[in-house]
């Protein structure tokens, strides 16, 4: 009996994959204090999970039967392991790359984003859901502290970039709690931390908004530049009038600023 029992329990482990970013939360109220971020709001009815592995969080998610909960993990172990777990999930259960999913072919509505994500895809994440942003209006997440941080970054702090002012363009980013090393395994290297993005209540902005992004892109990427200089292969500094927004460099610009200058630049080149 034991000998079975120990046997089953080896069996049943998914073995850890460290280029799949595979650290398993071991902590059963912390998955479910990360569900339970989810606001779960009418606007939407369907939810997908990133990464599973193990199930921890989907257990807790499965128990929102008001919602259709989709799984998606690229680690053909985990799928198979989860597969036996939840056999009634059927086609809803996907053993695929997150950043290949067509979400048309299975969302045909708004929808909602969980995941304890795999850290060395994080800002490829990120930047799926604000392309997708349309169809995405809410994301809970775990991400490695640092990146938290600058999710949620505000203008003059040293983590505010690019990541965070695409992301409060367009959604209101709360940065939720932290979590411990110890409570993974294995434990990653870093701290972790949950945050939570609740989509704007019109997912656009009101200015050119691919000029925008390129505006940004231009900023931060000669972020010690004034804006004046920093922008001048958009608009030649001579064209533009005189503004006091053009004597700051992008780390003081909220998104409202960027919208400002983006129209100012519309008008004028
Ligand atoms: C940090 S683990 C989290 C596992 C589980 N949710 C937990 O909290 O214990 C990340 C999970 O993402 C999966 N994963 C990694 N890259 C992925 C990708 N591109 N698409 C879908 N899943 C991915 C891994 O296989 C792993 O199961």
């Amino acid at each position: 009996m034991t000998l079975f029992a120990v046997k089953y329990n080896i069996m049943s482990i998914v073995r850890a994959k460290k280029h799949l970013g595979q650290h398993f939360l071991t902590d059963k109220n912390i998955a479910e204090k990360i569900v339970n971020s989810l606001k779960l709001t009418d606007s939407y009815k369907q939810v997908l999970e990133v990464g599973p592995g193990m199930g921890i969080l989907s257990d807790f998610l499965l128990k929102k039967t008001e919602y259709e909960t989709y799984l998606i993990d690229i680690d053909t172990e985990s799928f198979q392991f989860l597969q036996k777990k939840y056999p009634a999930l059927g086609s809803r259960l996907i053993n695929a790359d997150f950043l290949e999913m067509d979400f048309s072919q299975t969302f045909t509505g708004p929808f909602a984003i969980i995941g304890n994500f795999p850290y060395n895809i994080s800002s490829q994440i990120l930047f799926k859901v604000l392309d997708n942003r349309q169809q995405v209006v809410e994301v809970v997440g775990m991400f490695q502290k640092e990146v938290a941080e600058r999710c949620a970054a505000k203008p003059g702090s040293k983590e505010y970039g690019i990541l965070s002012v695409f992301l409060q363009a367009y959604y209101k980013v709360d940065y939720l709690f932290t979590v411990k090393a110890g409570v993974f395994n294995p434990p990653p290297k870093v701290l972790s931390a949950v945050i939570r993005l609740s989509r704007n209540e019109t997912p656009q902005l009101d200015c050119d908004e691919k000029l925008f992004w390129q505006l940004v892109k231009a900023g931060f990427n000669q972020r010690r530049k004034t804006l004046r200089n920093a922008i001048s292969s958009l608009i030649p500094k001579e064209k533009i009038t005189d503004h006091p927004l053009l004597d700051l460099r992008a780390e003081r610009l909220s998104v409202a600023d960027f919208v400002t200058l983006t129209n100012k630049v519309t008008a004028e080149r």
